[in-house]
């Protein structure tokens, strides 16, 4: 058997930066943290896990059962709508018929599905969404348990997710055409960096 390669959603497959954006700069500003809803903190959240800086960053109860069903329709709504990054399908085709590919997201899972049904982007055994863990290490090792005796690598484009592919036991590839810039990218030490996405036809030369 092929070894597992997980794929990020935002910024790597789903051009859905300006939708995410402009959600989440308006939660802080109605959770009153105006000074965190500029692109440039909102970004610096995806350096660690952004659930978890999130919640540091902006401490209160207010990540409830009532905030989330808000959070999930707009990002159902939103994804429903999201074009996908030039030539990343082709290359998601052609890794799929020699591995197997996984989606790992902080999203909605159900937006997810969304957004690959409209792209027309059937290549995923399975989508592990913010609803299976906020924690990315605990959904790569679920990929990890069910492939054992492969190596599998993680495709990002934020710096947090390479430190938690690490922490998982993953091997880290940054993608560098999404949300995190190159030099964000190369502090995180990734295995290797794809520039671009034609670059995943030739992925296997990594391997
Ligand atoms: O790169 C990120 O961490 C954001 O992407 P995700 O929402 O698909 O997890």
């Amino acid at each position: 058997m092929s070894c597992p390669i997980l794929f990020d959603m935002d910024g790597v497959i789903a051009d859905s930066w300006e939708p995410f954006f402009s959600f989440w700069s308006e939660v802080l500003i109605n959770l009153g943290a105006e000074e965190m809803a500029t692109e440039e903190q909102i970004l610096a959240l995806f350096e660690g896990n952004f659930f978890e800086e999130l919640s540091h960053k902006v401490p209160g109860n207010w990540m409830q059962p009532a905030f989330l069903s808000h959070a999930r329709l707009a990002h159902l709504q939103f994804m429903k709508k999201c074009p996908s990054i030039p030539h990343v399908s082709e290359g998601l085709q052609h890794l799929s018929q020699d591995f197997p590919l996984y989606l790992v997201t902080s999203n909605f899972a159900e937006a997810a599905e969304h957004f690959l049904e409209n792209q027309n982007i059937g290549c995923f055994r399975e989508v592990l969404g913010m609803e299976h863990s906020f924690s990315k290490t605990d959904k790569i090792r679920t990929v990890m348990k069910q492939h054992s005796d492969q190596p599998c690598y993680f495709i990002s484009d934020t710096s947090g997710d390479l430190h938690e592919a690490r922490k998982a036991g993953a091997i880290p590839v940054a993608a560098a055409w999404g949300w995190h810039d190159r030099p964000t990218l190369e502090a995180a030490n990734p295995a290797f960096i794809l520039d671009t996405p034609p670059e995943l036809l030739e992925f296997r030369t990594h391997i």
